[in-house]
């Protein structure tokens, strides 16, 4: 296995992933091998040594251990294969390079048997959390499943407003992206699948110069791991740029 990087041989290359829309609105779309198995060797071994218990954003609680029970670290913009994701990830938003600075830092979160993420938007309800110094609102959110270890139950990502086109359920099943035991009440719930990835748009279209508000129906959980374990990947694209203190001036 290739976990070392020699950084002057590294050439950033995006694989051939396939985008498959789940949803028009809220717009949600699939991705398939988004992060190639290099990287996610590489990006779990750049944050191994740092991963603490996992913070929440919108403090409806001040108890963030029930609501988060995972494990998480952020991973430096500088590095390389990070500073490649982040070209991907605004590439497929069709945003230019010069939005980098938009891009919170890449956070792995890692769960083990029981650990859980409570329903959540990704975009804070407080407009403290996200004023202009921190680049305003989450306008996206992409979560990518970087390792799940063999044998592996729960540990889903559901939305429980979300709902596949009629008739497709069967097909998304198949390919083993949903888990169709879940009622069909419950929304939608992909499986933890390595090398995949949702990517989702957080806001509601809102007129120029004024604030767009967050959409409800992107509400999700990280369902809890039963057996085995996973680490997953938030990169998340602000309205504007995230500023120099979160970014480490990485621009
Ligand atoms: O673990 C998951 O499936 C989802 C995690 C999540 O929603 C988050 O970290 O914001
Ligand atoms: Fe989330």
């Amino acid at each position: 296995k290739q976990t070392v990087l020699k950084t002057d041989e590294y050439v950033c290359e995006h694989p051939p992933y396939k985008p498959r829309i789940v949803s028009h609105s809220p717009l949600v779309i699939y991705l398939e091998n988004f992060i190639t198995p290099f990287e996610r060797a590489y990006l779990l071994d750049l944050g191994k040594s740092t991963f603490a218990p996992s913070g929440i954003t919108n403090r409806a609680s001040n108890d963030a251990s029930a609501i988060r029970t995972s494990r998480s670290t952020n991973l430096a913009p500088s590095d390389p294969v990070v500073s490649c994701i982040e070209t991907r990830a605004l590439r497929f938003q069709g945003l230019p390079a010069a939005a980098r600075g938009r891009i919170e830092p890449l956070q792995l979160v890692k769960y083990e048997p029981t650990q859980h993420f409570h329903f959540h938007t990704d975009w804070f309800t407080s407009p403290s959390d996200a004023g202009p110094e921190v680049g305003g609102n989450r306008a996206t959110s992409f979560f990518a499943y970087v390792k799940v270890e063999e044998g592996t139950t729960g540990g889903g990502t559901n939305f429980p407003r979300l709902t596949l086109e009629a008739g497709a359920e069967e097909e998304w099943c198949d390919e083993g992206w949903v888990d169709c035991d879940a009622p069909r009440e419950e929304g939608v719930t992909f499986r933890p699948v390595e090398g995949n990835a949702v990517f989702w748009v957080n806001l509601l279209d809102g007129q120029a110069g004024s604030t767009r508000r967050g959409d409800e129906r992107t509400l999700h959980a990280g369902l809890p791991v039963v057996t085995g374990g996973k680490v997953g990947m938030n990169i998340w694209t602000r309205e504007g740029s995230v500023g120099e203190e979160i970014r480490g001036g990485v621009a």
